[in-house]
């Protein structure tokens, strides 16, 4: 069948979305079909699939699917979530002067509009923080700090990005004994000023570097805002060279009022043969 898709790109965190309110794709979006549609030599290329769902009447317009792009299914992307809010805003005309709610398996997430193009998403609530979880001196160089922002984040703060093994560092993490059954993404941190922090992520169900990860940035940031008592919002330069926007509210190690601001754009759209 010829599959219509739309290429959009959230701060260089890339996906292929879909349309399959009425469910006519379910039957073709397995694993295999989603990696060789996310390949960057073989398919269409990005780091994950976006399908856009008829709600589950939990409180959205809309439910959000999300698989990253070796195709499985994660519960929650902060980067696709900005392009989801904005897909599912064309799709279902909505009036972009207030907020839309849709459905994710991490829970409700609701995207709202800016005018300067920018799309914030109020994310689920972080839970699960831990600081100094791990120490990893001999392969990263300094402790770990793990904080899940609807998936999970490990966070390592290191003195420069710049030369920085982020895929070994970053595998290394990712299937570390302190994180299995479910593994995590790793995100290395540069602290630049107060407010202001540079992140690179090895993600996991990529296996590599992304050239920024949404939740994973929220992450690095609210670790940062407990272990120096940064006050919101921060402000993450992420490798593909923008800079987001992570809100909040704190009390001690609780986090509430979560936002995250960033661009969400379309490449482009097309048809594939699936
Ligand atoms: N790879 C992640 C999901 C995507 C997260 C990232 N792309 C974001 O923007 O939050 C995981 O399997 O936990």
């Amino acid at each position: 069948m010829l599959l219509h898709f739309y290429k959009m790109t959230g701060a260089g965190n890339d996906f292929v979305m879909v349309d399959n309110r009425d469910e006519s794709l379910s039957s073709v979006l397995d694993k295999e079909t989603i990696e060789a549609l996310c390949d960057r030599r073989f398919g269409i290329g990005a780091d994950g699939l976006i399908a856009v769902e008829s709600s589950q009447g939990k409180g959205g317009a809309v439910r959000m699917r999300y698989y990253n792009s070796d195709g499985g299914e994660a519960e929650m992307c902060g980067n696709g979530a900005r392009c989801f809010g904005n897909f599912a805003a064309a799709l279902l005309r909505h009036d972009r002067t207030k907020p839309l709610p849709f459905e994710t398996m991490a829970g409700i997430v609701t995207a709202s509009f800016r005018e300067d193009g920018n799309v914030t998403v109020n994310l689920t609530e972080p839970h699960s923080l831990q600081l100094f979880v791990l120490n990893a001196d001999h392969v990263v160089g300094t402790d770990v700090h793990f904080l899940n922002t609807g998936v999970p984040h490990a966070v390592a703060f290191l003195d420069s990005l710049e030369d920085a093994d982020i895929v070994n560092m970053g595998a290394y993490l990712r299937y570390h004994d302190s994180f299995s059954p479910k593994g995590t993404n790793a995100n290395f941190a540069e602290v630049l000023s107060p407010r202001h922090i540079a992140i690179r992520t090895y993600e996991r169900g990529v296996e590599d570097e992304t050239l920024a990860c949404g939740t994973g940035m929220t992450a690095s940031a609210l670790i940062h805002a407990v272990l120096t008592d940064a006050p919101s919002p921060i402000k993450v330069d992420v490798a593909g060279g923008d800079t987001l926007e992570v809100g909040f509210t704190r009390t001690g190690d609780h986090f509430t009022n979560v936002t995250l601001t960033g661009p969400a754009d379309l490449v482009f759209e097309g048809d594939i043969e699936v």
